[in-house]
This record gives C-alpha cells, sequence and structure tokens, in this order.
C-alpha cells in the first residue's frame, strides 16, 4: 500500500518554477531516500508534500486520499509528521517541556516510551533546548514528531552538521520508527548515510528525478555516489560491531 504517491508536481516560488513535474512514491514499511544536491528543489518536494507550498500542477496523494491543496495542519492530522530542517526546537523550554507541546494524535508513541526508546532524552529531560548538542536537539525534533503518532515521517536533512558518529545515532532513531512500522521519507545530502538506511532512493537533480531505484544497487554505484556526495564522501563509516 502506498503511504505517499506524488505524481508531476510543478512548484513555484514567485515566478521560479522549482519542481518540474517530481514524482514519488513511499510504500508501507518502507525508508525511501529523496538525494541531489544542494539547491536541487528537495526541500520544496517536501513543502509541497506537507501543504506549505502548495504545488501548482501535479497531485499529491497520502494514504490514499489527495491532498494536494490541504493546508499542513490538516495534512498532519491525517498521519504526516513532518520534521524541517534546522531543528526548530524551543530553546527555552526543557526537553520534558518541549515533548508536551505537540497535540496528540492517538497511537502508540507517548512520552514514556520516547525516554525508554531514546534514553540519552531521558537523560537531558531537564536540560533547557538550547543546552542540547545538535544531535540531542535533532532526536528531540524527531521525537516531538512521533508523538504525533504520524504513519509517515519526513525529515529534512537530519545530518546536517552533525559528527559522524552523532549522525549514525541519529540515524538509529529512523530505523527505530521504521521497525515500529511508521514510514520514512528522508532528505538527506550525507548520500552514504542515507543509502545505508533507506529501501529505495530518489535523485533529484534541478527540479526533475534523475534517478530512482534501490538504494543498495545506488550505493554500490561508486561513481555517482561520489559525484553526488562531493567532499563528504569519505566521512561516513558505517556503525562497527558492538
Ligand atoms: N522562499 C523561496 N523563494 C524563492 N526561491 C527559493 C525559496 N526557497 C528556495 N528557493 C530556491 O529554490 C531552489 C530549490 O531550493 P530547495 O531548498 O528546495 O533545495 P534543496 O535541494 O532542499 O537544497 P538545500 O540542500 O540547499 O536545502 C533553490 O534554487 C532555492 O534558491
Amino acid at each position: 500500500m502506498s503511504m505517499l504517491e506524488a505524481e508531476g508536481l510543478h512548484t513555484f516560488y514567485g515566478k521560479s518554477h522549482i519542481l518540474h513535474g517530481v514524482g514519488l512514491e513511499v510504500r508501507e514499511g518502507e525508508v525511501v531516500t529523496l538525494l541531489g544536491r544542494n539547491g536541487a528543489g528537495k526541500t520544496t518536494t517536501l513543502r509541497s508534500i506537507a501543504g506549505l507550498t502548495h504545488a501548482r500542477e501535479g497531485v499529491v496523494r497520502l494514504f490514499g486520499k489527495v491532498t494536494t491543496d490541504w493546508p499542513p495542519f490538516r495534512i498532519a492530522g491525517l498521519g504526516l509528521g513532518y520534521v524541517p530542517e534546522g531543528r526548530r526546537i524551543f530553546s527555552t523550554l526543557t526537553v520534558d517541556e518541549n515533548l508536551r507541546v505537540p497535540a496528540e494524535r492517538p497511537g502508540p508513541w507517548s512520552i514514556p516510551r520516547i525516554y525508554q526508546l531514546f534514553p540519552r532524552l531521558a537523560e537531558r529531560k531537564t536540560n533547557k533546548g538550547r543546552q542540547l548538542s545538535g544531535g540531542e536537539q535533532e532526536m528531540l525534533a524527531i521525537a516531538r514528531a512521533l508523538l504525533l503518532n504520524p504513519k509517515l515521517l519526513v525529515l529534512d536533512e537530519p545530518s546536517q552538521g552533525l559528527a559522524p558518529l552523532i549522525v549514525q545515532e541519529v540515524f538509529k532513531v529512523v530505523t527505530t520508527a521504521r521497525d515500529e512500522g511508521i514510514s520514512v521519507l528522508l532528505v538527506e545530502q550525507n548520500v552514504r548515510a542515507a543509502v545505508a538506511v533507506a529501501d529505495r532512493a530518489y535523485v533529484l537533480d534541478d527540479g526533475h528525478i534523475v534517478y530512482e531505484g534501490s538504494a543498495a544497487e545506488f550505493a554500490k554505484d561508486e561513481e555517482r555516489v561520489r559525484a553526488l556526495a562531493g567532499a563528504s564522501a569519505e566521512e561516513w563509516e558505517p556503525a562497527g560491531e558492538g
């Protein structure tokens, strides 16, 4: 079953035509990564899906419903958990207070469950948002989205600015969510980290999808990975044993 189907999206900022017929799909239980260089249109694709910048042409279907022109709150209510770029957590509130902000949607995720699965956040419970490291802030932002009990989690560059070891920790959160039955759409600059967790990959270039296929196949294509990953290509080391 499809969690998300986007077809032929054309999205503009004013007169700037950014997406030129973008199509992608996330099926139930999948982690799908959307890759591409700076400015390729990844964030714009996510904004079109989440209802923040509506596509002028094309269709977004979420959980079988056409949501192309729905406002963001209605899309969130349907089960889309969107974590934008830049970790917008409340810096003057504690971790615990941050987690109490979202309006709950019924489901298996609760604050005790979050603390159980992300002990790092439990340890930091009474720390203010601004006292957290970048990795902890990202985990908190994802945890907050999970409390909405989404069926599809959409993450925009969770690894941005994080050291490799911390990236691995944040990506464990992604696999935990997937293991809990949540589908994930992941936008990343860190190509190697993303293809290591994803089932399928799409590559966006200048508003066009130029690759679509298995993430494992993509990972094998060293030349392609290197071209996309650029300078960060050497940074990612797969998690070692234990
Ligand atoms: N609010 C805006 N108004 C006008 N142009 C914008 C706006 N936001 C983004 N753009 C432009 O749209 C294009 C796509 O941007 P987008 O943020 O979707 O790319 P991206 O692939 O997510 O890149 P990045 O990795 O830098 O976030 C870029 O050329 C960008 O300059």
